[in-house]
């Protein structure tokens, strides 16, 4: 499968790093305002090859990404130090505006995923800009967010991040709602699980636990400037979902009705497979955690509609 990213910053690249650790494309195509540094990136990548799967790594312009399956948009810019996700809205809308044309014009059966932040309203703003079905445009959402939350989780618990099941809903930002009500260790509620364990979930846990996910971009952000790893990863993660039309329940972004709100772009669990997006999954939710979702699809849902196309 040929997968194309723009934007080969450190987002970009790290999710061409992974996909060829993953073997989830056979060729990468890396696109950057710069050249240089898609061509730097490129290379860097290749060189992983021999480590990884079989995939070819390129840098080229936009015609070269015809024949692409999907193509990640992680062009534009990251948020500086105390900075908000939802600050980055301007700049970054206008880069989608002359990049996704760009995109459509080469590739108009792609998938397309979008990273740059603020990730569910860049969503948003490509499905408007495109004319793609939501199905076909994939905001990595709360992926990462749940990386985090099943990461702290597992540590806390004692067992591996892959078996607690877990979700973050919401907004890929400050107002992201932790579903502990539908949080499992294996098959048995987290609550539960520690209880067994001699370690109940206290308040001060929990509180931790929210804070380290909540808080996580601003941490990592202050101490090395950006984060690229965990979302690399995710990004990876999805494309290896279309790509294997695994029908996997993944929490990610594409426009749909959540919790009243209609036409909003944020993160549920969705059923991620070679057509995109096929279904959402809305855990049971306790009713705070509930008016918490939908405050949070309210408040993209007012975002996007301020942001003149
Ligand atoms: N969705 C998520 O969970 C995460 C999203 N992000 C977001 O991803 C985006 C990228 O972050 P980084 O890679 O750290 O930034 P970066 O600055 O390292 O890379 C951005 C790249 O976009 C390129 N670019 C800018 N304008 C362009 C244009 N018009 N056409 C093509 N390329 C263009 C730049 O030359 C640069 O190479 C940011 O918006 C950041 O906030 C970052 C981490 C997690
Ligand atoms: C930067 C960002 O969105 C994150 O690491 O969550």
């Amino acid at each position: 499968m040929k997968v194309g990213i723009v934007g080969a910053g450190m987002v970009g690249s790290a999710a061409g790093f992974a996909l060829v650790l993953r073997g989830a494309a056979s060729r990468v195509v890396l696109v950057d305002i710069d050249p240089a540094r898609a061509r730097a990136e490129a290379e860097d990548i290749a060189h992983a090859v021999p480590f990884g799967g079989a995939v070819s790594v390129m840098a080229g312009g936009y015609d070269d990404l015809a024949g692409c399956r999907v193509v990640i948009l992680s062009c534009g810019v990251g948020q500086k130090p105390g900075e908000t996700r939802l600050e980055l809205l301007g700049r970054n809308a206008e880069v989608f505006r002359s990049v996704v044309g760009e995109v459509m014009r080469v590739c108009p059966d792609a998938i397309l995923l979008v990273a740059s932040n603020p990730v569910d309203i860049m969503g948003q703003i490509t499905a408007r800009l495109s004319g793609l079905p939501a199905a076909r445009v994939i905001g990595s959402g709360t992926i990462l967010d749940t990386a985090r939350f099943r990461w702290l989780l597992g540590r806390q618990l004692g067992i591996a991040p892959r078996s607690v099941h877990a979700y973050v809903l919401g907004e890929h930002g400050d107002s992201e709602v932790l579903a502990w009500s539908a949080a499992r260790a294996g098959s048995v509620s987290v609550e539960s699980f520690a209880e067994q364990m001699g370690a109940p979930l206290t308040s001060e846990v929990r509180e931790r636990i929210d804070t380290g996910v909540r808080r996580a971009a601003y941490t990592i952000i202050e101490g090395k400037g950006a984060t690229w790893y965990g979302i690399g990863a995710g990004l990876a993660r999805i494309v290896s979902a279309i790509g294997a039309d695994e029908q996997a329940v993944l929490t990610v972004s594409t426009v749909s009705d959540v919790e009243g709100v209609r036409d909003v772009a944020c993160s549920v669990p969705r059923v991620v497979g070679a057509e995109g997006v096929t279904a959402a999954l809305v855990p049971d939710l306790s009713s705070e955690e509930r008016d918490g979702l939908r405050a949070s699809a309210e408040l993209l849902k007012e975002t996007v509609e301020s942001v003149p196309l």
